[in-house]
């Protein structure tokens, strides 16, 4: 399977590239010699039923497992080779809610910022809550937070991490209407500063260029 680029990607940008990948899981192959190209500016929506492999191949492009065969490269070498600075460049939000639970949800952005070795003030952490409607409930512990408000908080560390690479597990689950034109249009704003952006949704998306690979 190949995902190709209706664009000539400029050769200054930088790009995320898998390689003949194959996927195994337990004892089945999920996909076999996938190649893609993504460049800086570019967005991909990768889609497929349940179990298929989505997760599985966000994994791969994060680095957190490693392909069967193949390989995974950013800027032309593979991604092992340079691990933590490939690391501070990625920002990967699993399908799971990664946050602590008993932690407010600034204290959680104060929390990622420091494990990221991040320079966040509270300021900043609390303008990047509010953004995204939390402004009553920045003090909150993250448990009295409903679904879509947990997302948005996710949302606010999207901006206040600011990492070149966003890779992002079904980003689009449990947002009302309002949250999801915020969320494309967060996106579509990373791409435009050469961000670069591969997601999972079984939901329709629209952002300007998208790019869509069938698993
Ligand atoms: N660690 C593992 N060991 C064995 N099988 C696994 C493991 N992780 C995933 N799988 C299997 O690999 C397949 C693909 O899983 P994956 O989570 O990538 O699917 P998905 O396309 O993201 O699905 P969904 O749309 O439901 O989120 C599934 O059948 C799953 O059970």
């Amino acid at each position: 399977m190949t995902a190709t680029t209706p664009f000539l990607p400029s050769a200054l940008l930088p790009q995320l590239e898998a390689r003949g990948v194959t996927c195994i899981r337990g004892n089945r192959e999920l996909f076999t010699d996938l190649s893609l190209t993504l460049s800086a500016g570019e967005c991909l929506h990768i889609r497929g039923e349940n179990g298929v492999g989505k997760t599985s191949l966000l994994r791969l492009l994060t680095g957190l497992s490693t392909p069967e065969s193949g390989e995974i490269l950013w800027a032309g070498k593979p991604i092992q080779d340079e691990a933590q600075s490939y690391r501070r460049q990625l920002l990967f939000l699993g399908h799971r809610d990664a946050l602590k639970e008993d932690l407010t949800s600034l204290e959680n952005l104060l929390m990622y910022a420091a494990i990221d070795d991040l320079k966040l003030t509270e300021k900043d952490a609390l303008a990047a809550l509010y953004q995204f409607g939390l402004r009553a409930r920045a003090d909150l512990p993250v448990s009295c937070l409903s679904a879509g408000q947990k997302k948005r908080v996710l949302m606010a560390r999207m901006v206040s991490r600011k990492a070149d690479i966003w890779i992002l597990d079904e980003p689009f689950n449990t947002l009302d209407i309002a949250a999801v034109q915020e969320l494309q249009q967060l996106i579509a704003g990373h791409l435009k500063n050469n961000g670069l952006v591969v997601f999972t949704s079984h939901q329709h998306i629209e952002i300007p260029g998208l790019r869509v690979l069938d698993l």
